[in-house]
């Protein structure tokens, strides 16, 4: 039977953050105040487009930013992770990720694994005129603890489902992230699942604050996770965990 893998992509594949990467090729003081403030009122994915407009403006080109995406390392261990999981362990692997589809296609095709990625849910982008043009994923307001352009836990669930009426029933789902909008689908995963999350990274603290029975929002709720919890340094830890886990 069937096992499925969803990974998150910044500080979960690759060790960095692609979006600030990107942003980075500006100096800061290149970014204006009202910029800014859109971060604030209008979220990540409009700030990004502007991000995108500056970049332009300062004379950077889809080679640059193809380049910059090409330098970011994967965390160590995780190339191999994804391509045991595939062609050894016989996971479907899919991306959740609040990056956009140009920069993952990008690093996927740099590092040689597109092939072994069976679908990629990020914000779409492309480029339109040299200037990279982003679209938030979809827009939410059911769930309050993801963003309004990205809930992954409606996404896992979705192609969960998807799958299941295309005959594909999985024996289990291990989610591998980092980032608190790694929690919502953590929290949908069911028991015999595995949550593998990052040391020292969000997920994890605010899976601890959980564990120890305290709230981690505004509304005081007690959220519980059904699966079994791992926490990782490297892609090899999981591998060996998993591997001894469930083989
Ligand atoms: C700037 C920025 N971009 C992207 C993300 C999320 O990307 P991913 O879902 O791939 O971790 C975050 C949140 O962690 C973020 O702060
Ligand atoms: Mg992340």
């Amino acid at each position: 039977m069937k096992r499925l893998a969803v990974f998150d992509f910044d500080h979960t594949i690759i060790d960095d953050n692609s979006d600030t990467v990107v942003r980075d090729l500006l100096s800061p003081d290149k970014i204006p105040p009202s910029l800014k403030q859109l971060h604030r009122k209008d979220g990540w994915t409009s700030y990004m487009q502007g991000v995108f407009q500056l970049l332009y403006e300062h004379g950077f080109r889809k080679n640059d930013i193809q380049t910059a995406i090409d330098n970011i390392k994967p965390v160590y261990g995780m190339t191999e992770l994804i391509t045991s999981l595939k062609l050894e362990l016989n996971y479907d692997i899919i991306i959740i990720s609040d990056s956009n589809t140009y920069f993952i296609d990008t690093w996927l095709n740099k590092y040689n694994l597109t092939k072994n990625i069976d679908k990629v849910f990020t914000n779409p982008a492309n480029f339109v005129n040299d200037i990279l043009n982003i679209q938030m994923y979809h827009l939410q307001t059911e769930c309050k603890m993801s963003t309004k352009n990205l809930c992954k836990g409606r996404i896992m669930e979705e192609y969960i489902d998807a799958q299941k009426k295309d005959g594909v029933t999985y024996e289990r789902v291990i989610y591998i992230g980092d980032g608190m909008n790694d929690l919502c689908p953590i929290l949908r995963l069911q028991e015999g699942d595995l949550a593998c999350v990052r040391v020292n990274y969000k997920c994890a603290e605010l899976i601890n604050l959980l564990e120890l029975g305290q709230p981690i929002d505004s509304s005081g709720k007690c959220y519980k996770i059904k699966s079994e919890v791992f926490t990782w340094k490297n892609g090899c830890d999981i591998l060996s965990y998993v591997r001894n886990k469930f083989v």
